[in-house]
């Protein structure tokens, strides 16, 4: 892999727009779509997400939650759907939230951030519970592979101020993450190392106006939030973040057609 992760994405958004859509096919959704809840159910709606998102947009984010409801077959679903759109050259953002102790770390950074391994992505999401330092070899695979990792920061779900607003000596657990994750991105000016910051925030209750890096704001329609909202809350910030939007596109499945006209219409 030549470039960046930072530069891949940059160069396809500045080309197909910011707008991130996620592959979450819950229960909920197959039974929406008519479809059964097996893998054979899984694996249709997953086809028609591919169809309607190959070429269109730029970042594409499964969860993996959807798929390991299902086991090995589920796994093997989202293999072969992370295999399609990397080979269309649509970036794949795992949402897989994972954090660890070193070696346990850099087993998983080993799953998703390495060239060749089954489940090779260009970035998944990261949760730094057990400190930012806990994250050491996922960021060490990530700058040596080209690859990108997004921390949770301040996230959509509203339980999520009571730890992430919490005080920590000077900052709160979220201002310091943003200074942490800042610090690592250095000296790049884009770095690898990017955000989860909710477009549900009511207000941005973090600093970002120094952040070097990506932003990921879930968020967009199911739980609430517009992309106008997302404009207002991060302003000036705006070209670093992706909105990101699951429900709010599959809500018009399981017509390709129809998902593609709900990811235009998002995209505005
Ligand atoms: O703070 C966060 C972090 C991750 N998510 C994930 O994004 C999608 C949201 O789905 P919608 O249907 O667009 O609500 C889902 O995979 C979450 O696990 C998040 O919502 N908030």
């Amino acid at each position: 892999m030549t470039e960046s992760f930072p530069e891949r994405l940059q160069s396809l958004t500045a080309e197909r727009g910011q707008l991130c859509v996620g592959i979450d096919p819950h229960l909920s959704v197959l039974e929406a779509w008519g479809l059964p809840a097996t893998v054979e159910g899984l694996e249709k709606c997953v086809r028609a997400m591919l169809d309607a998102t190959v070429g269109a947009v730029a970042v594409v984010k499964p969860n993996s939650a959807a798929f390991e409801v299902f086991g090995a077959a589920g796994i093997a679903v989202l293999e072969r759907a992370i295999a399609e759109l990397r080979e269309s050259g649509v970036l794949v953002l795992l949402d897989v939230k994972r954090g660890d102790i070193g070696i346990s770390m850099d087993d998983y950074a080993r799953a998703y951030l390495e060239e060749g391994a089954p489940l090779s992505v260009d970035a998944i999401t990261v949760n730094p519970f057990l400190g930012i330092g806990s994250l050491k070899p996922a960021m060490e695979r990530a700058r040596d592979n080209g690859r990108g990792l997004y921390v949770l920061c301040r996230t959509s779900n509203p339980e999520g101020g009571q730890v992430q607003t919490a005080w920590a000596g000077k900052y709160s657990v979220a201002e310091r993450m943003v200074q942490e994750v800042l610090e690592a991105n250095r000296p790049d000016i884009f770095g690898p190392f990017g955000l989860v910051v909710g477009a549900t925030l009511p207000e941005l209750d973090v600093d970002l106006a120094e952040f070097n890096g990506s932003i990921l704001a879930p968020g967009i329609g199911a739980q609430g939030a517009t992309l106008e909202g997302v404009r207002e809350l991060f302003g000036e910030l705006y070209p670093k973040v992706l909105p990101t939007a699951s429900r709010a596109v599959m809500q018009s499945g399981p017509d390709v057609s129809a998902l593609a006209e709900a990811i235009d219409a998002l995209r505005g």
